[in-house]
């Protein structure tokens, strides 16, 4: 497969080094959807913006892609405002949940319909519409209508759409949405390898957190218009900022703990309907109570004859067990409380295991509002 040329699509604005996104901010009447969004995106970077619904995601892409006004801040790209410049001169692509494709037009007309209207001359827009029909896998089809393909294939005409002009930004809200489980997995691959191959910046709007892990080279996390923490997949997965972003990693374990005090440096011990657990501390905790996160993935089974003295360890009963294909979600009540954990191994409700919770892994948070909740949700 030819491979893709930015340098001969030259249709639209080029290339940039940096995407200053400073302080912006976007209200409804008195409801603020975004409130201080600072981010730099370099040349190049895919940027998943990541959060529950209402969070703000769509806003924040919206106002970049200039569908929306600021209410505050302002957008750089590179040395050049663009925030109060329309949609059309920002040059961004778009891609959209529902594709919104043309069907009236074949796939080909529709991936060369912004070329058509940026009056790229027919011979050079024809080379890039094949160029294009390439790189998305799509020649077999292309002068079939949207109609008559799959989900996948109307949403690579989508992708196709947006990056044959050659913008220097594609924009991306919650692309694979309406797609089954195992197409979602493949387009999750071939955005990513397409992304790789145009050498543009990507910013992606989703709520999951897989899809954000896999694709992103970092990782905006959102929370009622607020960004929670940014940083790379490895980062946010192994050590959240707060207890917002340690649930949407996946750590489904949450749980308040009456006294904390402190070991060592970052380690600390935990205290709790008399178990005492070793963690690791996350922000300042030390002399108060505070509130333990863990992934179901990060606990194993322990061994009652073998454990060695000391170990992080629980004693529970197995009380659900879901089969999962490779490993087993097991629920087990613990003097804690009820534990979720990953195991490699069947297990029957009703049987007895330990669990053991590696300190590095247990991470101790500030006892706040989630802490509360935690509690009351008990
Ligand atoms: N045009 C509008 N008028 C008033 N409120 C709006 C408007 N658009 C969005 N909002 C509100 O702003 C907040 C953020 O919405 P937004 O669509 O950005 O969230 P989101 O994270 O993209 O959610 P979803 O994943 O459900 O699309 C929500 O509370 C929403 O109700």
């Amino acid at each position: 497969m030819a491979r893709h040329d930015p340098s001969k699509a030259a249709a639209s604005g080029g290339n940039f080094e940096a995407l200053h996104l400073d302080r912006i901010t976007r209200r409804f009447h008195n409801m603020v959807a975004l409130n201080e969004l600072s981010l730099t995106v370099r040349r190049g970077e895919f940027i998943a913006l990541l959060g529950p619904s209402g969070c703000g995601k769509s806003t924040a892409l919206n106002c970049l892609a200039g569908l929306m006004p600021l209410s505050g801040g302002r957008i750089m790209l590179d040395d050049r405002r663009i925030d109060t410049l329309p949609p059309e001169r920002r040059g961004f692509g778009m891609v959209f949940q529902n594709y919104a494709l043309f069907p009236h037009m074949s796939v080909r007309k529709n991936i060369g319909f912004g070329l058509m209207m940026r009056n790229v001359p027919e011979k050079e827009a024809a080379r890039r519409v094949n160029e294009t029909l390439d790189l998305v896998q799509l020649q077999a089809h292309a002068d079939k209508l949207p109609g008559q393909l799959s989900g996948g294939q109307q949403q690579r005409v989508a992708i196709a759409r947006a990056i044959v002009v050659n913008p220097p930004l594609i924009l991306m809200d919650e692309p694979l949405s309406n797609l089954d489980a195992k197409l979602r997995l493949e387009m999750r691959h071939e955005i990513r390898r397409i992304h790789h191959e145009v050498q543009r910046s990507t910013i992606y709007v989703t709520h999951d957190q897989d899809e954000a892990l896999s694709l992103a080279d970092r990782i905006v996390v959102m929370q009622d218009g607020v960004v929670q923490q940014i940083g790379t997949p490895e980062q946010l997965y192994n050590a959240p900022a707060n207890l917002n972003v340690a649930r949407f990693m996946g750590y489904r374990n949450v749980i308040a703990f009456d006294a904390c005090s402190p070991l060592d440096g970052r380690r600390m011990q935990v205290h709790r309907n008399g178990v005492t657990l070793n963690a690791t501390l996350q922000g300042d905790v030390a002399g108060h109570r505070c509130t333990v996160a863990i992934r179901p993935d990060d606990l194993r089974i322990g061994d009652p004859e073998n454990d060695p003295e000391g170990a992080n360890s629980l004693d529970g009963r197995v009380i659900e067990v879901e089969y999962c294909g490779r490993d087993w979600l097991v629920d087990v009540d613990t003097a804690i409380g009820v534990l979720h954990a990953r195991i490699p191994q069947a297990a029957t409700p009703g049987q007895r295991i330990r669990l053991v919770l590696p300190a590095d892994r247990v991470l101790a948070y500030p006892q706040g509002r989630d802490a509360a909740m935690a509690v009351a949700a008990e």
